[in-house]
């Protein structure tokens, strides 16, 4: 080698080292977007099998939607995860999870956006309004950082106009006025299709089968009964489902007494307190189950543990 090659490439690897290193300290202090930073799929995994409880097809499908769409270099459009199950069943926690794992910041992240339907668009005479400015979010957001997450809750309660505004960013087209949305993720969380996912988890519980055997597959037939031909339940009318804009559907089943007991003792470590078995026990107990005669399942899942805690 000639030294002024050497030379040139010694200086252009430290430019680059230069660089990197501004980079990294920089992003040290401000929240870098690096949507292109991989996914680490074992701490994911690490985070639902220790974190999420009772939710075995929730853990599987997240992990897997994850880890492809983040290892696809090039994906077709956005990926959109629609979360279902009754309430307190660890659908925003999930979505927490997966945005910490996205961004560190989590929910914290200027990355990470969440809209609650009843908070943010409460009064059907604003819909253009909202669509307006949802859509101004959304094309801004995506703009300053491909890998925005955006979750909608109470997705049953969205007026199905307001969904028809973000219709377009789901789907497959390259870009919109320069602003591609592919690398983009949606989750949509609803209590639609709980009762049939209660019932068919009922169905098992009496049949003496084992909870972690239902399948994926049990579940779709039910949730296209009740969630996609139904109506009333908001994502039928936007016309998410019939042009297949969804990637996943997500069952969450109910929890039963063994999962409250499992909320109870992982908010009282998040708590720096010690393991009281017996408050542990009382706290589970004073939960109401249904179905009436069997009481299997908690009807507010693990919502109201937090609250119950403070008495003790
Ligand atoms: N499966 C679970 N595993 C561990 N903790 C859970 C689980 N489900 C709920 N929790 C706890 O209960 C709290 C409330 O649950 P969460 O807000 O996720 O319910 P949700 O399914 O979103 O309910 P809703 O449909 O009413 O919005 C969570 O912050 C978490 O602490």
């Amino acid at each position: 080698f000639e030294p002024i090659t050497v030379g040139i490439a010694i200086g252009a690897a430290s430019a680059l080292t230069g660089y990197l290193s501004y980079k990294d300290l920089y992003c040290r202090f401000a929240e870098c977007c690096r949507s292109e930073r991989p996914l680490n799929a074992s701490a994911l995994k690490q985070d639902l099998e220790e974190k999420l409880f009772g939710q075995h097809l929730a853990t599987e499908v997240i992990l897997k939607a994850l880890t492809g769409f983040k290892n696809n270099k090039n994906p077709k459009k956005p990926l959109t995860l629609s979360l279902h199950g009754w309430a307190g069943t660890g659908k925003n926690f999930v979505s927490q999870i997966v945005a910490e794992n996205l961004h560190p910041k989590g929910l914290k992240s200027n990355f990470v956006h969440l809209f609650v339907s009843t908070l943010h668009f409460p009064h059907e005479q604003h819909i253009k309004l909202y669509q307006d400015q949802l859509q101004r979010w959304i094309r801004g957001n995506v703009s300053a950082c491909a890998g925005s997450v955006f979750i909608f809750d109470e997705m049953d309660k969205l007026h199905p106009g307001v969904i028809d505004a973000i219709k377009p960013f789901l789907d497959y087209y390259e870009q919109i006025d320069g602003v591609s949305y592919r690398k983009a993720i949606f989750i949509f969380l609803s209590n639609a299709g709980g009762d049939l996912i209660t019932k068919t988890a009922l169905d098992f519980w009496r049949a003496g089968r084992k909870r972690e055997d239902i399948q994926l597959k049990d579940l779709e037939a039910v949730l296209s009964v009740g969630v996609f031909n139904n109506k009333h339940s908001g994502l039928w009318h936007s016309g998410l489902i019939d042009r297949n804009l969804i990637d996943y559907f997500i069952p969450f089943l109910p929890l039963e007494y063994r999962h409250v007991k499992m909320c109870v003792r992982a908010e009282m470590k998040a708590r720096g307190s010690a393991i009281d078995e017996d408050i542990v026990t009382q706290v589970a107990e004073e939960m109401t189950f249904f179905p009436k005669d069997e009481k299997i399942y908690s009807d507010k899942g693990c919502k109201t543990v937090q609250s119950r805690l403070d008495f003790y």
